[in-house]
């Protein structure tokens, strides 16, 4: 365990001595938190610590600690089986681990909310295949991601206050899709799906971003231009990406972790952790 790890161990034991105390208000616990409350304090938006969850006996998550900083845009890479979706499900509530912590920022245990409640929270989750509503226009989507609560068809651009409206032409900008709003999704290309998905997610505004072989399908020039996103996103969101594309990967990231039976094996830039024997050993001698 890394000194940082300590530290931040014996601060949750503070904190976890205060909700005693308190009934768990101060520290947040017991309580769904709101968007916007997350604590960066300790310069951590997500935080584990030796989690474990094991299915019918097989161990698919051993004693994995990892942490990422707010802003910052992470890789995650590892051999088939490693753990990798495992521990999204386990940040985004869909699998609850049998040992270890779970915390968004500070002060926010992830382990006592609930997959509706994470997302509410501002931990957005984008799984490898596109899932837009492809009868839908690329502006109805956005809109719907945007929970106005209107009847999707009755919704034009204008009945949208200024600021949602700011925020949807924002989000087309962004994800590349700005003049493409009355196209119907289900016209778009792979990789331009792929970015609708991830605009409907940024319009719920996003802490932190889990993506989930975000470039898999897409050809080399959409690959590029969603490095081009990821690198725009990063700072003002956190990104958590699993990605089996190397050059993907150097193209976006500075830091990668490697997975592997559960836990970190490696993690540094991909030139280290390419480098690194017991990498090579898993990716290669097996
Ligand atoms: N619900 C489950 N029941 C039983 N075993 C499971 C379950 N979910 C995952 N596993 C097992 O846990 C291990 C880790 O799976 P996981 O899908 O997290 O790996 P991964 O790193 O995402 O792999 P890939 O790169 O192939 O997607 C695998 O051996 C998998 O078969």
């Amino acid at each position: 365990m890394t000194p940082d790890l300590l530290e931040q161990g014996a601060q949750r034991v503070q904190q976890r001595a205060a909700a005693t105390a308190s009934g768990g208000r101060e520290a947040g616990f017991g309580r769904p938190a709101t968007p916007g409350e997350v604590d960066l304090a300790h310069g951590r938006i997500l935080y584990l610590e030796d989690v474990s969850v094991s299915f019918d006996g097989f161990q698919a998550i051993n004693g994995l600690s990892l942490d990422i900083a707010p802003g910052e845009l992470r890789c995650i890479i590892g051999p088939n089986g490693a753990g990798k979706t495992t521990m999204m499900d386990i940040i985004t509530g869909k699998t609850r681990p049998d040992a270890g912590t779970v915390f968004f920022g500070s002060t926010i245990d992830l382990l006592r909310h609930t997959e509706a409640q994470i997302a509410q929270l501002g931990i957005g989750r984008k799984f490898q295949k596109p899932t837009v509503f492809e009868q839908l226009t690329v502006f109805e989507n956005l809109e719907l991601a945007l929970g106005t609560g209107k009847g999707v068809r009755a919704s034009m651009f204008f009945r949208l206050d200024s600021v949602q409206a700011d925020r949807v032409a924002e989000v087309l900008r962004t994800i590349h899709l700005a003049g493409s709003e009355r196209r119907l999704a289900g016209t778009l290309s792979h990789g331009q799906k792929q970015w609708l998905e991830i605009g409907m997610l940024l319009m719920q505004e996003p802490r932190l971003l889990l993506l989930d072989e975000p470039v898999a399908g897409m050809t080399d020039e959409e690959t590029a231009r969603t490095a081009e996103l990821f690198l725009s996103l990063k700072g003002r969101h956190s990104l958590v990406v699993v990605e089996h594309d190397m050059p993907f990967v150097r193209s976006i990231c500075e830091t990668v972790t490697v997975l592997c039976d559960g836990r970190v094996l490696a993690q540094g830039t991909l030139d280290q952790v390419q480098n690194d024997e017991r990498v090579i050993e898993v990716y290669l001698g097996r």
